[in-house]
């Protein structure tokens, strides 16, 4: 019987195949095996033998939390290196899986059970495997991903290819969703979470470097600043600064203040959390705020000049919504008889550079305003708004900018005509792209536009000259006036010597009007110098 099944098997393909099969096994399946299967028993009795070291990150379940969308959110480490395995598995992985991106519309490849693939960092090589965790009593068995490497690059596993996998995997969780705006909510609490403090929509906005119409020199000094910002990671570490930068927008409504914010985010792809001051009624809050905004992010106060009554001391105390009553206007909690934690400048200066500015990753905060001299000096000196842009009317290289964007025209015998007025008459960008806008979308009539854009303003320039000239009428009728008072000053006195002695001892009584209003004599007294006059 037995030598009839190897007389069969002899003369079966299979007899000469085995041997090719068994030398061809691919090392990457022994080597599996050995890692499933083998490795801790060998570890274990043999340490001297194995020199790898493995370490286990895994989507623990017990560390499993459902998000406020009702989805499973696994453990960010985990989520982290999957996002940072995408990448080389997509590369190199023969069996994978997709799964959908916790966030945005993407997929993310991570690897079957027993695939490995090796990773290159600063010249050495550590292998990834997917593994399942073993199951024990209190835990079922979970997903887990395996690192294994050579027990001489410890130091530089843990040191920096970790967190180097950490950072590069949260990029790419970012970089997979659409960017977000995020306002901050009305009520808060000291419990409040992320997504209890802020709320988002996607931010699409398609305003780029581009299409901003300003200077072409200021908007590439800008872009260059935001470049040096966002790589500078390893030079605000060693200069002991946190990795945040201040810029101050300033201007008159309609000049692209807001825009730029758009323009920012876009060009670094960050969110941008808008904050609304008058919403927050303490210090904390706006530290509360600032904790749950993320890396990567623009953090805006938008006209920060009539949010909060900036302009007092450090201890001014900042206008209280109207459901406080008037003990708390004063600052003080009847009850207790101790005094509420109110929003301050001095709180908001600490949120621009106290400790708590020192949050992980980079973020750049961006106050707009109209009025640059209401602010107090503290919050705008160098250092904490670290550039202040002014954003001003329209100039010619703006307008060409403008004349792109909406005419899409790079010239026109128009613009000579535009070039001169725009250097009499103060436009702003918003005013110059109405008029570039064309009453029929479908036809650009860049004729039309252009003229109607000139007639407005030759028709500023009309009454700007018309204001002038007023002006001037109305100082040269002051100018006649205060001449005239001054004659009647100089003659009052001459009246009678009672007189000029009784106001030359009482010189810092007398007050001067003009003409107009003081009657007569153009002299107007306060009234202890009445009787002087009566
Ligand atoms: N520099 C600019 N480049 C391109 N478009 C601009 C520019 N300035 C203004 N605009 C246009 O005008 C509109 C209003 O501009 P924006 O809201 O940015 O002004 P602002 O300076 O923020 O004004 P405010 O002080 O009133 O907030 C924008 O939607 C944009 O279409
Ligand atoms: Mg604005």
């Amino acid at each position: 019987m037995m030598g009839t099944v190897l007389e069969h098997f002899r003369s079966s393909a299979w007899f000469y195949l085995t041997p090719v099969l068994a030398a061809c096994a691919p090392i990457g399946v022994l080597r599996t095996y050995f890692n499933q299967h083998l490795r801790r028993p060998v570890r274990r009795f043999l340490p001297f033998l194995d020199p790898f070291v493995t370490i286990d990150i895994a989507a623990k379940p017990e560390e499993y939390s459902f998000s406020y969308q009702g989805k499973v959110k696994s453990s960010d480490a985990y989520a982290e290196v999957l996002a940072y395995l995408s990448a080389v598995c997509s590369r190199d992985a023969r069996e994978l899986r997709a799964e959908g991106a916790l966030e945005g519309h993407g997929f993310v490849l991570s690897l079957r059970e027993g695939q490995v693939v090796a990773d290159d960092f600063k010249g050495i090589t550590i292998s990834w495997s997917a593994v399942a965790e073993e199951k024990t009593t209190w835990r079922a068995s979970g997903r887990c991903c395996r690192l294994t490497f050579h027990e001489r690059h410890r130091r530089l596993v843990v040191d920096e290819y970790l967190p180097h996998v950490r950072r590069a995997g949260q990029e790419v969780m970012f970089g997979n969703r659409p960017r977000r705006l995020y306002s901050n909510k009305k009520e808060l609490s000291y419990h409040s979470r992320r997504d209890e403090v802020w709320s988002y929509i996607d931010f699409d906005h398609p305003t780029t470097f581009d299409t901003l119409a300003m200077d072409p020199a200021k908007k590439q000094m800008i872009m260059d600043d935001l470049d040096d910002f966002s790589n500078s990671r390893d030079y605000y570490r060693r200069i002991g600064k946190a990795w945040k930068r201040g810029y101050l927008l300033h201007g008159p409504p309609g000049t692209g203040k807001s825009t730029m914010i758009a323009a920012m985010a876009n060009y670094l792809n960050y969110d941008i959390y808008d904050i609304e001051l008058t919403t927050l009624e303490t210090n904390s809050d706006l530290r509360k705020l600032f904790i749950e905004t993320t890396g990567k992010s623009i953090i805006v106060i938008e006209d920060i000049d009539c949010s909060l009554d900036l302009t007092g001391s450090r201890a001014t105390m900042l206008p209280l919504p109207p459901f406080h009553d008037d003990a708390a206007e004063a600052g003080y909690d009847k009850s207790r008889g101790k005094r509420l934690n109110i929003l301050t400048l001095s709180g908001l200066l600490n949120f621009i550079d106290g400790l708590w500015s020192a949050h992980s990753g980079e973020r750049i905060i961006v106050f707009t305003t109209n009025h640059l001299d209401k602010l107090d000096p503290a919050l705008i000196r160098r250092g904490r708004m670290d550039m202040h842009i002014e954003m001003s009317y329209c100039g010619f290289e703006a307008f060409k900018t403008l004349a792109g964007n909406y005419l899409e025209v790079d010239a026109h015998p128009l613009f000579g005509a535009v070039e001169e007025l725009l250097r009499d008459v103060e436009m702003t960008p918003a005013d110059v792209a109405e008029c570039l806008m064309p009453s029929k979308r479908s036809a650009r009539d860049a004729d039309a536009c252009l003229a109607r854009l000139i007639d407005q303003l030759k028709e500023r320039k009309a009454a700007a000259e018309d204001k002038e000239s007023k002006t001037a009428e109305e100082d040269d009728v002051k100018d006649t006036a205060n001449k005239e008072d001054k004659w009647e000053t100089e003659k009052v006195p001459s009246k009678s010597k009672k007189d000029k002695s009784e106001v030359a001892s009482k010189p810092t009584r007398r007050v001067m009007t003009n003409g107009a209003q003081s009657g007569a004599s153009g002299v107007s007294v306060s009234s202890s110098t009445d009787d002087y006059l009566s």
